[in-house]
């Protein structure tokens, strides 16, 4: 089975606007789809550092002298440049959330398709997933979790649910949390809302959001004047922050304004966004909630 198939290849890669001698980086390199339409521009004297956090990226690093692999969590993205001797850069690319190869992996427990432990983590060297999310937490983190992340109108019940469920017997597999929330899955419904409560439940496991904001905000160090972003959402709640981030530099509130009532902000929005077209949706369903947003470094 395929990888990973790339959403909005050309357009995101050609929103980095590449010079063929630059050095660009790839933070979510996954199947390598999109780093190696980076290669195809780059010149001999180019090159592209690509993290992933998931070990089972690593053997679809790339054999070609450019290319760099940094198994690591892109929010330590400055770190890991600077380790590599890289202090700025001109582009970076980032395809957020989970890789095919992820969620078509039973035992990854990604996938609401598969009866499997429950895991959802992308770095499996960490200690904490999914069983700990849905048996640690006390009832209101739960709520939270499911309410902040999952947009889940029925929280609160939920979290009540697995907090009783979970007091007889630990909830370890998809099949069981399935069955202690039965209740809240109307048949048709159930797939739509399965998704919300994974979705929720993994962006708490790899702290997606915080790891976001963290590496927006050192992209505004790394990326040289010019320097471009090109970053590819699949949710509201993490487009929310690139929209919001690319537009004032902040993520809540509004910039300040100086004397003359200006306002200095780090980035400047290359377009408006971009979304996939139906032919590419039809080609490729993960395509559908993708959004493609450009920006250059003021
Ligand atoms: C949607 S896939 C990227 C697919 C890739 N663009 C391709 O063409 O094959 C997202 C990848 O980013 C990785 N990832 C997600 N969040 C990460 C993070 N905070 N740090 C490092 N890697 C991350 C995941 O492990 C996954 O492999």
């Amino acid at each position: 089975m395929e990888y990973h198939n790339p959403v909005l290849l050309k357009e995101t890669v050609s929103g980095l606007n590449i010079k063929p001698d630059g050095v660009y980086v790839d933070v979510t390199f996954g199947g390598g789809g999109h780093s190696r339409e980076i290669l195809k521009h780059l010149g001999s004297n180019g090159k592209l550092i690509a993290f992933d956090q998931d070990k089972d990226a690593l053997k679809n690093a790339i054999d070609d002298p450019r290319f760099l692999m940094v198994n690591q969590n892109f929010r330590f993205l400055k770190q890991f440049l600077r380790f590599h001797g890289y202090r700025t850069v001109d582009g970076i690319l980032g395809d957020f959330g989970v890789s095919s190869h992820q969620f078509d992996v039973a035992e990854r427990g990604f996938s609401t398709r598969f009866e499997a432990d429950l895991d959802m983590r992308m770095n499996r060297d960490s200690n904490f997933s999914a069983y700990t999310v849905v048996n640690k937490f006390e009832e209101t983190q739960l709520r939270n979790v499911l309410s902040n992340y999952g947009e889940l109108r029925n929280a609160a019940g939920m979290a009540r649910v697995i907090v009783e469920a979970r007091q007889d017997q630990k909830i370890k597999t998809s099949e069981q949390l399935k069955t202690v929330l039965r209740r809240f899955l109307p048949a048709h419904k159930e797939n739509k809302i399965l998704a919300q409560i994974y979705q929720a439940i993994r962006i708490e496991v790899n702290q997606e959001l915080e790891a976001l904001k963290e590496f927006l905000l050192q992209t505004n160090e790394v990326l040289k004047p010019g320097g471009r972003l090109s970053l590819i959402s699949y949710h509201s709640l993490e487009d929310r922050l690139v929209k919001r981030y690319i537009r004032n530099g902040l993520f809540e509130g509004e910039p300040e304004k100086d004397v003359f009532g200006r306002v200095e902000v780090p980035f400047k929005a290359v377009g408006k966004f971009v979304i996939p077209t139906k032919e590419e949706i039809k080609l490729n369903n993960r395509a559908r909630s993708a959004k493609l947003r450009i920006a250059e470094k003021l």
